[in-house]
């Protein structure tokens, strides 16, 4: 095993990672490895999770951050699994310090914790040199999480399977979006299992629902876009947080073309039509007091991706 960690000094490389809306989310029956399969469109969106990969000798974590607090800094953190798993797969023992500016809700439905995940294979692969193909990039990204592979891509994607399983989808214009986010987050495995509770198996992925959200997004139809969002795991995360009922009104109430509770929630996602609606959207829930915290951005976006690679390594200047 080579020893990188000892090779390279002071270097540092900076990522974005978005976050995602799932503008559909279709859930089938729970199969017997405790997973229900997926039929869902993604759709990256512009809040970003800053990973920035330090040259170190051991392999460790800090997080900044409105709720930096709700992010374990051990080995249980999805970067430092990833950067784990890099080096594993590449065969190095290289160290690296990953700092997580996180943008994104923790817990909140948007899928930071894999934007991280994502954004620490990028940025680990340029510091340490690894050089791994994007395909075997996507390949580790899979087995960190369901959403990872996402984030890796970015923009528009059909997820199956897991919803690890991509095919980009045709998607024209951008779309504005305003967030309402609360402290307190959800649990996928509780939402997943009160789906469960709630359907009792009765539940089937159609191929062609989604239908006319694609001829949507192909005709750049926010409109159209709107009226066809669609989330399954919507009145699980209802059932464990009533009050969500509360930002979901607010929001009709003020014009957005559609609101969901944004994947296993309880962010929920409305789509403005403009953005200046967005901000407008974003302010009633504030007048309202049905938010802890408000968010606009615009989607589609790409995935994670090198912002900045700075530093010298032994031996010369890069
Ligand atoms: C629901 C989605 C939709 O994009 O996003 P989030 O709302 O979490 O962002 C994802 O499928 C979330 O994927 P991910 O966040 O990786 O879930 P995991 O941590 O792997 O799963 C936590 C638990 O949720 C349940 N789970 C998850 C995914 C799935 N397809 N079926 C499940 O039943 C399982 O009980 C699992 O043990
Ligand atoms: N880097 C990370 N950022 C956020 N959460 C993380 C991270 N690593 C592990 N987790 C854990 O994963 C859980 C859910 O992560 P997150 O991706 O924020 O939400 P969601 O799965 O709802 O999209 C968090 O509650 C936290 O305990």
């Amino acid at each position: 095993m080579t020893s990188l960690g000892q090779l390279r000094t002071d270097r540092e490389v900076r990522v974005r990672a978005p976050g995602k809306v799932n503008l559909s989310l279709r859930v089938g029956t729970r199969e017997p490895d405790g997973y229900h399969p997926l039929a869902t469109v993604f759709q990256a969106v512009s809040l970003y999770e800053e990973v920035v990969a330090r040259t170190a000798s051991t392999r460790t974590v800090t997080v900044s951050g409105e709720q930096a607090d709700l992010v374990p800094t051990d080995p249980t953190n999805l970067a430092l699994r990833a950067a784990d798993l890099l080096a594993e797969h590449a065969g190095i023992d290289a160290g690296v310090h990953l700092h997580l500016h996180k943008a994104v809700p923790v817990a909140g439905g948007m899928a930071g914790g894999s934007a991280d995940a994502a954004g620490a294979l990028i940025a680990c692969d340029a510091l340490w040199g690894t050089g791994v193909p994007r395909e075997e990039l996507a390949d580790l990204a899979a087995q960190l999480g369901s959403d990872v592979p996402f984030m890796l891509a970015g923009q528009t994607a059909i997820g199956t399977g897991r919803g690890h399983l991509l095919s980009p989808a045709m998607s024209r214009g951008e779309y504005y979006w305003a967030f309402a986010v609360r402290t307190e987050g959800l649990s996928t495995a509780r939402v997943f299992a009160t789906f469960d509770e709630l359907v009792a198996g009765a539940t089937r992925l159609e191929p062609e629902a989604d239908r006319a959200l694609m001829q949507a997004l192909r005709a750049g139809d926010a409109r159209a876009l709107g009226a066809a969002l669609h989330n399954d795991l919507q009145y699980a995360a209802l059932e464990l947080a009533p009050e969500l009922a509360e930002p979901l009104a607010v929001a009709e109430d003020a014009g957005a073309l559609g609101v969901l509770v944004s994947g296993s929630g309880p962010t929920v996602a409305a789509l403005a039509r403009s953005r200046q609606h967005a901000l407008v959207i974003a302010a009633a829930w504030t007048a309202a007091g049905v938010a802890d915290q408000v968010q606009t951005a615009a989607g589609p976006v790409p995935g994670a991706r090198v912002v900045l690679s700075a530093g010298s390594a032994a031996g010369g200047s890069d």
